[in-house]
């Protein structure tokens, strides 16, 4: 599903409907789509300039490290967040309280996408609510002065800092996302929203209720 994501010309709203279709009945989160949501999401990035391949190169390893379980023997463990955690937990996978023999483990992997994903959602939103003078750079520094930041040293903050400021004004912005006239934008957007928010909020109450919200 990747792949086919990358192949084509970019198009925000099939990179979004990839997220969408993370959810499961039950409300389980499908870690293949989930990955390849933010396979395109980088994508997307890096057609934004070279000034962003730092954080590019810092999600394309954690894209990897989580293709990797799913290709190994235990990948069925893998299919589901939930699946992952009960499995990596029950299997003494993860290093709970200091960095030790599982730096790549699942858990740790997707709790770094998690918290990225909580500033794409605070992100998306205020472009969604925007006007059409509005900065997406400092939109963009808002989200993750709200999010991400708090959990980033004062080197990557100050470097994401700067490149949030290469960030092209609202207009281009919403072209490059190639979903059409600003008000397709602005709807697209409230459509993907709440299944975004969704798998946040459920990734998140799985992790509060593993005390996994802190792993190093
Ligand atoms: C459109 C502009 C894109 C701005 C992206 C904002 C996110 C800024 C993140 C800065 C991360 C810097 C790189 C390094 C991070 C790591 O130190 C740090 C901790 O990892 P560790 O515990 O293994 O050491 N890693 C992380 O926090 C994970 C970061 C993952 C970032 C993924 C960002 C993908 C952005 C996709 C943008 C799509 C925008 C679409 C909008 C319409």
């Amino acid at each position: 599903m990747a792949d086919s994501v990358e192949e084509k010309k970019f198009c925000l709203t099939e990179v979004l409907d990839v997220f969408k279709s993370c959810l499961t009945e039950n409300k389980e989160v499908l870690v293949d789509q989930y990955v390849a949501g933010w396979r395109g999401l980088v994508k997307f990035m890096n057609s934004l300039g070279s000034i962003f391949s730092f954080i590019s190169k810092d999600a394309v390893s954690k894209i990897q490290i989580m293709i990797n379980h799913r290709n190994g023997n235990n990948g069925a463990e893998y299919v589901t967040i939930q699946s992952m955690v009960k499995y990596e937990l029950d299997n003494k996978l993860v290093d709970l309280t200091k960095s030790g023999n599982f730096p790549e483990s699942g858990c740790r992997t997707i709790l770094r996408l998690h918290r990225a994903l909580r500033w794409l959602e605070l992100f998306l939103e205020r472009l969604r609510t925007s006007t059409e003078d509005g900065k997406t750079s400092v939109m963009c520094a808002d989200a993750y002065n709200e999010s991400l930041a708090h959990h980033h040293s004062w080197l990557i903050r100050a470097a994401a800092g700067m490149a949030f400021c290469t960030l092209p004004g609202r207009s281009t912005f919403f072209e490059v996302m190639n979903v059409g006239p600003p008000e397709q934008v602005v709807a697209m957007l409230g459509d993907a929203l709440p299944l975004i928010s969704e798998v946040y909020q459920i990734t998140e109450d799985l992790y509060t209720e593993y005390n996994l919200l802190n792993l190093p």
